[in-house]
């Protein structure tokens, strides 16, 4: 999770959201955009390169509360490129939504295996000819705790994702799909952050009357 310290409109063009980090991060994925020809003979190169983040997260068992409870993840798209997630074989929560809207319950059937999603990032780059995962985490009410450990390969905040060329007859077998995200990840990020952990972001932070959202003063 991350909180920018400045507001919106002034974050655009900084580094500072995530630190230097974001320097090592954006080498990564410019060995995409760069050469997209590339991406299938060297992923790995790139993908070592754009490691960002790693969260170790702790649902607490609520067996008294709904399972929307917000202590779960609200329904989202990861914001980065690509996220690897390892996670509990035994407690469930996580949920997988359909082209269709339904919601697949229990999506780690396979023990000891890893769940592989695409961020928006990614959807932006190929222009939807692959779309980003929503996914949710319910309350767990089993009495056990569940762990997860996601890592997200992510952007620089202020990279700006391009789209690859990808031929015309691949293109037109694409639905017609919104694109939520903006050119700039960082943005992408934070309002993806405002989708997913509603909570939290209107703790930290509140649209003011000229519609620009900034930092609550604490
Ligand atoms: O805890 C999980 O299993 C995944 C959490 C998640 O979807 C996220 O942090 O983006
Ligand atoms: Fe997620």
């Amino acid at each position: 999770m991350f909180y920018p310290s400045r507001n919106i409109t002034e974050a655009k063009n900084t580094q500072d959201w995530r630190g230097d980090n974001n320097k090592r991060a954006f080498l990564g994925s410019a060995t995409f955009m760069e050469d997209p020809c590339g991406i299938a003979h060297r992923p790995m190169h790139a993908v070592a390169l754009s490691l960002e983040e790693v969260k170790v997260v702790r649902y607490l068992s609520m067996d008294d509360k709904p399972a929307e409870h917000v202590l779960g993840v609200g329904p989202h798209k990861d914001y980065s490129f690509l996220t690897i997630l390892m996670q509990d074989d035994d407690v469930g929560g996580l949920q997988v939504q359909t082209a269709d809207g339904k919601w697949i319950v229990r999506c780690n059937s396979n023990p000891n295996t890893f769940i592989v999603n695409i961020g928006e990032a990614f959807e932006r780059l190929i222009q939807c000819c692959y779309v980003a995962t929503t996914h949710r985490i319910l309350n767990n009410t089993t009495g056990r705790d569940r762990i997860s450990i996601p890592i997200f390969f992510n952007p620089a905040t202020d990279a700006q994702i391009p789209h690859v060329r990808i031929p015309n007859y691949i293109l037109r077998q694409v639905p017609a799909n919104v694109l939520l995200q903006d050119p700039i990840y960082g943005i992408s990020a934070f309002k993806g952050l405002a989708r997913s952990h509603m909570n939290e972001f209107e703790r930290w932070y509140a649209t003011g009357e000229d519609g620009i959202v900034k930092r609550r003063e604490v």
